[in-house]
């Protein structure tokens, strides 16, 4: 959708902003371009809008080289969200969301309909929000009216510099999962400048990590913090990669353990027969549908003499999804103070997360990505003899 082919910018004092820039953004994906302040992010973007010409390269835009198509019509298709958002001060929420749409020829009372849509569309009730002026809302009010700007003319590319920037850590991470959500159905094709790795991580598909100029690291989140490319990108994605790390990478199924399964209904004397047979210590309990219910130890088995295993099974609360972030299920076993979780697939036990196989599922895909081979590939053992 996006194409850079070795784009270079040089302002008139000599600055070499950007330097020789290959890369491409595919149709509906967001890709972040972090780096220190002055590397070249800005300049890259404002390229893609001409509001800054490149001094070589070609910028090609849905297969079209951008610098044969008229700038009015390029931004037509191409929102842009900024950190000072620029609101008109004298008009209100509602018509600072309307002007584009309206004047891309859409009748006023069209253009406000749409623009309350977005406004709900970016959390802001219209009914509450839109008769205000930029100056009575908070800080993050005014980047969300800004994001519903920069959609009303329905654009398939959003360019967005630093949108979250000036708002404070909790403000800013609401609005990244409302962004998040707000994607997931859009699909935009989305270039997203920050300076700020944890947002990179969070929001990109891919993340594009700069040094001075020029591209250091273009891939996945997951293998830019397992796998940097430069000593340079390890010491930009920081000593604790490796935590950032768990919140990007998945459990699978092949990353569970599988202990004893034993069933509500079943009898006491029978399913401790099987846990002794296996050695294990505790069991998970299934429903008659096999849904989980929870778990028991061999130990209070061993003291009931009969009944079923209804009596003696215990809840469990801490259960994820297969596919949820490793970081979650290790905030899911220090909520619950739990030795393991279960991971079910839709109501389906799939088995159970250890810490000592979280650590393992994370070091796998670290060496994955390193060797770029599948996870399920990677035989630990000799890596370690290695
Ligand atoms: N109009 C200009 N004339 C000369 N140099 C410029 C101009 N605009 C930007 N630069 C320089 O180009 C380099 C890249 O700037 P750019 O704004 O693209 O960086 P950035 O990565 O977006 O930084 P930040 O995170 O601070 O916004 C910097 O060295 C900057 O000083």
């Amino acid at each position: 959708m996006i194409r850079f082919e070795h784009v270079t910018k040089r302002y008139a004092d000599g600055t070499t902003a950007v330097d020789d820039l290959s890369f491409e953004v595919a149709e509906g994906e967001l890709v972040t371009l972090v780096g220190p302040s002055g590397c070249g992010k800005t300049t890259t973007m404002k390229m893609v809008n001409r509001l800054i010409e490149p001094s070589g390269g070609r910028i090609f835009l849905d297969g079209a080289d951008i610098a044969t198509v008229d700038p009015v019509e390029l931004r037509r298709r191409i929102g842009y969200v900024i950190q000072q958002i620029g609101l008109f001060p004298h008009k209100t929420v509602l018509d600072n969301t309307a002007t584009v749409p309206h004047l891309l020829g859409r009748p006023r009372k069209q253009a406000r309909a749409r623009a309350a849509e977005l406004l709900d569309l970016v959390g802001l009730d219209p009914s509450v929000y839109g008769d205000r002026y930029p100056e009575q809302l908070s800080g993050g009010q005014r980047q969300r009216v800004g994001v519903a700007r920069a959609l009303a003319a329905d654009p398939p590319v959003l360019l967005m510099d630093e949108p979250f920037g000036a708002v404070d850590p909790v403000v800013r991470e609401h609005l990244q999962t409302e962004f998040l959500r707000l994607q997931s159905s859009l699909r935009k094709t989305v270039l997203f400048v920050t300076h700020d790795i944890e947002e990179a991580v969070r929001l990109g598909d891919r993340i594009a990590v700069y040094g001075a100029g020029r591209i250091e690291q273009f891939d996945t989140p997951a293998t830019v913090l397992g796998a940097p490319a430069t000593p340079y990108v390890a010491e930009f994605v920081g000593a604790d990669r490796g935590l950032k790390r768990l919140s990007v990478t998945p459990i699978e199924t092949g990353d569970l353990e599988q202990p004893p399964v034993i069933h509500l209904d079943d009898p006491v004397g029978r399913a401790l027969a099987g846990m002794t047979a296996d050695g294990a210590r505790w069991a998970v309990v299934l429903d008659h549908e096999d849904r989980l219910h929870g778990w028991v130890a061999a130990d209070t088995l061993a003291l009931a003499e009969e009944g079923t295993v209804r009596e003696h099974a215990r809840r469990m609360e801490a259960w994820l999804p297969v596919g949820a972030p490793l970081k979650q299920a290790f905030s899911t076993m220090l909520q619950h103070d739990a030795g393991w979780i279960a991971v079910l697939d839709g109501d389906r036990f799939l088995g159970v997360l250890t810490p000592g196989r979280l650590h393992e599922a994370l070091r796998r895909s670290t060496t994955a990505d390193a060797a770029k081979i599948a996870r399920a590939d990677v035989d630990l053992e000799s890596v370690l003899d290695a």
